[in-house]
């Protein structure tokens, strides 16, 4: 097994600064196609509307945290790991991340559906930053936690949702990021296979990483996570210890 490296930043400092950050989005922007845009009576007009995504969202994470993001659908916990990743520039606020993240936000990120599972192996892994060297060292592990052995020269648009999701689970959790992030993906994948992930996770936590936790399952944030941070509207509604945040997530949710 390929020895987990320890982050370089100790335990209890700050990894994460949000500072009053909010995310504004074009209202339907999302789900608007090119034939509507074209078909659109007064042509040439986007809609304009825009909303918060988030609004006034402020907290520091230390190194070595396990949090859990929790919320119904739509009240911005992708958005907010998404920030985090750096994928997404807030439009007001700060957002300050010490250390690589190894992101794992959307189960095909980095993958390209016309290369094999080889090949996206190399590249998903390249794209995070590992060294061609250091991928060949961690290929055979890569390839047997995902079990994907004998799809290796599959193309990845052939892969079931549940191999797509032990693929990008495989690569992210073998990066170095002091802060992982985890969004529902993992839902996806058969029971067994979240356990095995589980245990990866578990690992990743006793040599000192950072976890973001996006679920919906009450039981997997418990497990995992000491802090809540509870997200209704795109406001931070609770920040604290994981059952009382929870608790009042069941109240108001
Ligand atoms: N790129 C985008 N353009 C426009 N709206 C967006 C975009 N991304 C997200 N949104 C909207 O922002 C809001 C927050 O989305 P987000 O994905 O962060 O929610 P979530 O809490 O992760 O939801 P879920 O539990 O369903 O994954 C939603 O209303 C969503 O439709």
């Amino acid at each position: 097994m390929v020895q987990l490296i320890e982050p370089t930043t100790a335990r209890g400092q700050t990894v994460i600064t949000v500072e009053d950050v909010g995310v504004q989005f074009i209202l339907g922007r999302r789900n608007m196609g090119l034939r509507e845009l074209i078909l659109r009576p007064g042509k040439g007009t986007v809609p304009t509307t825009k909303f918060w995504a988030l609004r006034n969202v402020s907290f520091e994470v230390n190194a070595g945290e396990a949090i859990g993001v929790i919320g119904r659908n739509g009240q911005g916990k992708s958005t907010l790991l998404k920030l985090v990743a750096g994928v997404l520039i807030p439009d007001e606020g700060r957002v300050e991340v010490r250390g690589d993240v190894s992101p794992l936000i959307e189960i095909t990120g980095g993958f390209v559906n016309d290369l094999t599972g080889r090949e996206n192996i190399y590249l998903a892994a390249g794209l995070h930053g590992m060294k061609k060297a250091e991928i060949d060292e961690k290929f055979d592990e890569i390839v047997d936690f995902a079990e994907v052995r004998d799809f290796l020269d599959t193309p990845y648009r052939h892969y079931s949702s549940g191999m797509k999701v032990r693929l990008a689970f495989s690569v992210v959790s073998q990066l170095d990021g002091q802060i992982l992030l985890v969004d529902e993906v993992l839902a996806v994948g058969d029971k067994r296979f979240r356990e095995k992930c589980y245990n990866r996770i578990d690992e990743l936590l006793s040599v000192g990483r950072t976890l973001f936790l996006v679920s919906h399952s009450a039981s997997d944030l418990q497990r995992f996570c000491s802090r809540g941070l509870y997200l209704r509207s795109g406001e931070l509604r609770a920040d604290g210890p994981i059952d009382a945040v929870l608790e009042q997530y069941a109240q108001e949710g």
